[in-house]
């Protein structure tokens, strides 16, 4: 290093003469052995006066002298290279006299090498031992300076708390958060039973004595045993700012945690749901609809969840989920058709009965058809995984539904009840909302018992928040602290209730996590797809979504739907109408978007199964287009057929088509080209575009429609 420091101070100055050139303690003494010798040799036959040779000597030590002062070598190195310099200039000057050949000049020139040979190496250790401990003071230095401000922090905070809350702690650790948003306190409690409670039920008086920022929290939490507490300090507010969702769109497990939102020292909140449901309470304007479409964000990135949403109010929250994978609107990798981002959305009164009847008798039937797998696993809880995904069912104001007094409502609210009674070990979960912790939600004994994943969200709400019944045992939380939309207060089982933020997702990441989550989603397993039946495989049948259409951009033309038959209602009536009527074209473009999906993806079961007394069961994924018949189409061309819808206005070819299919179908160019030309003729496709820029564009989005 020392020799680096040098050389670039060399470049910078550009002295004349490199004093400090970089030898080594032997090739050093070697060089000025030999040197001496020469100039020895060549002054005694040149009759060089001696005088030179101890001039040059002195200008040698002088300059390394310089140079050593610059790059603030010690005393001792500076004064071991002059010595050298004077002393083989002094031999130089003498063996000039005396003659450079003879074995007493030689000896002693020799004996000089080695000398200055063992000072250069001494010298080197010296400085580089110099070197280190510098580095090392320095390094003490700044921890000096750090844990002066730890014990600052200590000291401040152990008077606060004798001031406040009247306990004497002994602080054993002060840890400053990476994110720079304050610090927490490893502290000991005093003998005589204090416990960590009495430091958290001040937790407001510490805020307000260490004058800290608005929104900014004192957290007491228990330590590493009951005589110890840890106590996180914030200090910056990131709560106040909106941070949008995370773009990184990795695979999760619902096993690892699913993250809904950050805390106050802005790291990330899991939410672990295969044993616990969840309940999220939020007012109209605090930021609800968002919180659930980050919930929805996260199932659909994890492996191992299929997610299924009731909501009966206009299905604002599902429908972004399935409306941009309905409408073509997103390119899949490959061309490949894009799956909703939810595996089943009911916005109406029937088809969410359907769902949760679904839903108990998938846990139902998972309970038997699995016992052997839990034997061999010797568990009672289903190993839930990408084969056998949990089903998570969100019901966006689910607790509404089970405070309701309407006949139909309560049909609902006990299967939403019996699928949170019967469900957990067999891997069905809910996630519901509401709009207040009325008394009617938390006085419910199950929700209390099996909801412990919970979330206020306040947005500035005061009324009708009563965090003490949402997070019953937890003192100091105040509805004021988070006056933000989308904040609020988030405890689990595993994470004590604490201050929150959702992250701000807009429609285009939604977007965006449909198309990169398309593949990643797992399909129902055969047992309960078995169990599911037609209900499930039905899903995405023309007149059980008809109520999308609503939503649907292109929708203009809506036959035969009365004013009052709204999303949000019994649609039979609707549904009866409709069936006598020639189909229309949103409705064909229904029926291709369930065969894209059964095609693709194989999510169908077989909606006939054969009796269970009647041979090996047919496994799911079953095409169902194909079994009733509605279509003769083979896979391949089916696939290629939702390849043309899923390219939307920009179109495809044949080319493109058969290069998606090679690997699945072994396809040729040649085959799609035929498909294309038949279907440009029953007027399924158009061809848009002429010589190389042929296309062709499914009807659906040809131009003129
Ligand atoms: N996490 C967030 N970060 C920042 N702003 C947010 C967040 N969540 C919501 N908001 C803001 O609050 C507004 C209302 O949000 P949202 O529609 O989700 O509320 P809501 O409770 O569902 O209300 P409503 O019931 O009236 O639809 C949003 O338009 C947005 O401006």
């Amino acid at each position: 290093m020392a020799s680096t420091a040098t050389a670039k101070q060399q470049v910078s100055s550009g002295p004349v003469l490199d004093w400090a050139a970089g030898h080594g303690p032997v090739t050093g003494a070697l060089s000025a052995t030999t040197g001496a010798f020469a100039i020895a040799t060549t002054g005694a036959a040149t009759s060089m006066p001696p005088g030179w040779a101890l001039a040059v000597g002195a200008a040698g030590a002088l300059g390394h002298t310089i140079v050593g002062l610059r790059v603030r070598n010690a005393g001792r190195t500076l004064a071991t290279r002059a010595a050298s310099w004077l002393v083989g200039a002094g031999w130089t000057t003498w063996a000039m006299t005396h003659g450079p050949l003879t074995w007493a000049a030689l000896g002693s020139l020799a004996t000089i090498g080695v000398g200055i040979g063992a000072a250069a190496r001494s010298t080197a250790l010296y400085e580089e031992a110099r070197e280190t401990e510098a580095l090392a003071a320095a390094d003490r230095q700044v921890a000096r300076e750090l844990s002066a401000e730890r014990r600052a922090i200590a000291a401040e905070w152990v008077d606060r708390i004798q001031r406040v809350c009247s306990i004497t702690v002994r602080v054993l650790a002060v840890e400053q958060w990476p994110t720079g948003a304050g610090f927490s306190i490893d502290a000991e409690l005093p003998p005589g039973g204090a416990t960590y409670q009495k430091i958290a039920a001040e937790s407001g008086r510490l805020s307000a004595d260490a004058r800290l920022p608005h929104g900014c929290t004192v957290t007491a939490t228990p330590g590493i045993d009951q005589g110890r507490v840890i106590i996180d300090v914030t200090t910056v507010n990131v709560l106040m700012e909106e941070r949008t969702y995370p773009s990184d769109y990795g695979v999760l497990s619902l096993l690892t945690g699913i993250p809904w939102g950050y805390r106050t020292n802005a790291e990330q909140i899991l939410a672990y749901l295969r044993e616990q449901c969840a309940l999220v309470v939020g007012p109209t304007g605090s930021g609800k609809t968002n919180m659930v479409h980050t919930i929805l964000a996260g199932f659909a990135r994890a492996e191992d969840v299929l997610t299924w949403v009731i909501d009966l109010n206009a299905g604002s929250a599902g429908l972004p989920w399935v409306l941009p994978a309905l409408n073509g609107e997103i390119d899949g990798t490959d061309g490949k058709p894009v799956r909703p981002g939810v595996d089943w959305l009911a916005g109406t009164y029937d088809e969410a009965l359907l769902m949760l009847e679904t839903a108990v008798r998938v846990a139902k039937q998972r309970k038997m058809g699995y016992q052997e797998l839990l034997a061999k696993a010797n568990t009672d809880l289903l190993p839930v995984g990408p084969r056998i995904p949990q089903i998570m069912l969100v019901i966006d104001e689910g607790a509404e539904i089970l405070a309701s007094t309407d006949r139909q409502m309560r049909k609902l609210a006990e299967k939403i009840l019996e699928v949170i009674r019967i469900a957990r070990a067999m891997g069905l979960r809910t996630v519901l909302t509401a709009l207040g912790a009325t008394s009617s939600v938390l006085g419910n004994l199950m929700i209390r018992r099996e909801a412990k994943v919970r979330v206020a969200l306040t947005g500035g709400e005061t009324e009708g928040m009563d965090l003490g019944k949402m997070f019953p045992g937890t003192r100091g939380l105040r509805v004021d602290q988070a006056p933000y939309k989308g904040s609020g207060f988030m405890g689990t089982p595993e994470s004590p209730a604490g201050l929150f933020k959702a992250w701000r997702i807009l429609p285009n990441q939604i977007r965006e996590i449909i198309a990169a989550t398309s593949d990643r989603h797992p399909v129902l397993d055969d047992i309960s797809a078995r169990a599911a039946g037609p209900a499930y495989a039905r899903r995405w049948d023309a007149d059980r979504t008809a109520w999308m259409r609503d939503h649907h951009p292109g929708a203009s033309e809506r036959t035969g739907a009365e004013p009052g038959a709204g999303p949000g209602l019994n649609l039979s009536a609707l549904r009866d109408q409709q069936s006598g009527q020639a189909s229309t074209a949103e409705d064909e473009m229904l029926r291709r978007f369930r065969e894209q999906i059964d095609a693709e993806f194989g999510t169908a079961p077989d909606p006939h199964p054969p009796a269970a007394d009647s041979g090996p069961p047919a496994p799911a994924g079953l095409n169902l287009s194909a079994l009733q018949g509605e279509q003769q189409d083979s896979p391949a061309q089916r696939a290629a057929l939702a390849l043309l819808l899923a390219a939307g206005r920009d179109g495809t070819g044949a080319s493109a088509i058969a290069r998606a299919l090679a690997d699945e179908h072994g396809t040729t160019r040649q085959t799609v080209v035929g498909w294309l030309k038949a279907w440009v003729a029953d007027g399924t496709a158009v061809r848009v575009g002429e010589g190389t820029k042929a296309r062709y564009v499914h009807r659906q989005h040809a131009p003129e429609s």
